[in-house]
């Protein structure tokens, strides 16, 4: 297949690189720009130098509509809602890594992200691509709408817990951390190497616009739940994300009980690992890769379950969980192009 990606000079855009080079169904990739014409990929990403080295193309979505079979928008918020609808009337497959297509409400949208929502047409057409919980929807899809980097780690997190009714619908705190790859890649004040090194903050207090779409997954699985607390930190390391999640249990239950709902829940699903007893994830055992890997507890003393998930933020988070979408919605094999090892140390 062509494929296409729009915004392939931003870090989303150049892990999808990265990976799609031992995809086998990749035939050639045209990589377009919206403000840097003059430049090949290599210049901009010397790592690619011999892998892809072609010319960064004009955007123009008709064009590209005509051009691809499918498109990978790896853009800022605001240009997937004006393009996906051309690209996707010309029957190019469409895979949206911004959060554009999320959520299912325009007002909800205009709220936490302060800017005007995609049309509520396009928002219908768009699937959530939480790859493990909606492949029945995402092998139909025509459009789908990538999960954000924390939603991702905490939804698959959460998933067997809030299906299997085990927690206080108001009960639910997730603390998360990331690396500063999740800011991409324009310079800013917060991920300046002089204030992000050897600190470690708190931002977006209560106003994260990841908190309507973890809400509105977790109100589909259990119309019981309307709010959590989520607070997003950075912390000086560049990928990575640990959400670190605490609930109260509805019942007494045991660590084991716990571990085999979510071995049995995530059997099938070649990317998610659970720890066995005692043992925690940490973010460098998923570097690089498309695993999520999920550790568990019980504190008989309060009553709480601790859920530890962590993901790379830039694959699981974004490009890798991209591929995974489009490799279901074309009946390929999950893992196809995929099968990368986490790099360690
Ligand atoms: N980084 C991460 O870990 C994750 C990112 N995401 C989301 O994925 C998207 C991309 O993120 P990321 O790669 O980190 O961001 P970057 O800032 O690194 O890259 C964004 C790219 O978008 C392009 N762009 C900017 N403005 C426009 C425009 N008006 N029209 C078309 N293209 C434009 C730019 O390329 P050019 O100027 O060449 O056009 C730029 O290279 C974002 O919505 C982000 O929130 C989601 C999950 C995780
Ligand atoms: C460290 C850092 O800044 N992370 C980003 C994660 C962004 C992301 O994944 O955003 P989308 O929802 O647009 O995909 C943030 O908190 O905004």
């Amino acid at each position: 297949m062509k494929i296409g990606i729009i915004g392939a000079t931003g870090y989303g855009g150049a892990d999808l690189l990265r990976l799609l080079w031992q995809h086998p169904k990749v035939s050639e990739i045209i990589t377009y720009t919206s403000s840097q014409q003059d430049l090949h990929i290599h210049e901009s990403y010397p790592h690619l130098i011999s892998i892809y080295e072609q010319k960064l193309e004009e955007l123009n979505a008709d064009k590209i509509a005509e051009d691809v079979d499918v498109v990978f928008l790896a853009t800022p918020p605001g240009v997937s809602s004006e393009l996906s609808a051309t690209l996707a009337r010309s029957g190019a497959q469409v895979i949206d890594l911004s959060g554009d297509l999320r959520l299912a409400n325009p007002a909800i949208y205009e709220a936490w992200y302060k800017r005007r929502s995609a049309p509520v047409e396009l928002l219908n057409k768009a699937v959530y691509g939480l790859t493990e919980l909606n492949r029945d929807q995402i092998r139909q899809a025509k459009i789908i709408s990538n999960p954000g980097c924390y939603p991702t780690a905490t939804l698959l997190g959460l998933a067997p817990l809030i299906k299997a009714q085990l927690v206080e619908p108001e009960s639910i705190i997730i603390d998360a951390k990331s690396g500063t790859s999740g800011a991409g890649r324009s310079p800013s004040l917060m991920t300046h190497f002089s204030e992000m090194n050897e600190n470690f903050k708190a931002y977006q207090v209560n106003t994260h616009k990841h908190v309507p779409e973890i809400e509105q997954v977790l109100h589909s699985w259990n119309e019981q739940i309307d709010t959590v607390t989520f607070q997003p930190h950075l912390v000086p390391m560049v990928r990575g994300i640990m959400a670190t999640i605490y609930a109260k249990s509805t019942k007494p239950l045991t660590e084991d009980y716990l571990r085999k709902l979510y071995q049995t829940s995530y059997q099938e699903d070649r990317f998610v690992r659970i720890r066995p007893s005692g043992l925690y994830p940490a973010t460098k055992e998923v570097y690089g890769s498309n695993f999520c890997d999920i550790g568990i507890t019980y504190d008989e003393r309060t009553g709480r379950i601790t859920i530890v998930s962590v993901i790379d933020n830039v694959v699981k988070g974004a490009s890798g969980q991209a591929i995974q979408n489009w490799n279901v919605m074309n009946g390929w094999d999950e893992s196809t192009g995929l099968n990368v090892a986490p790099t360690y140390p």
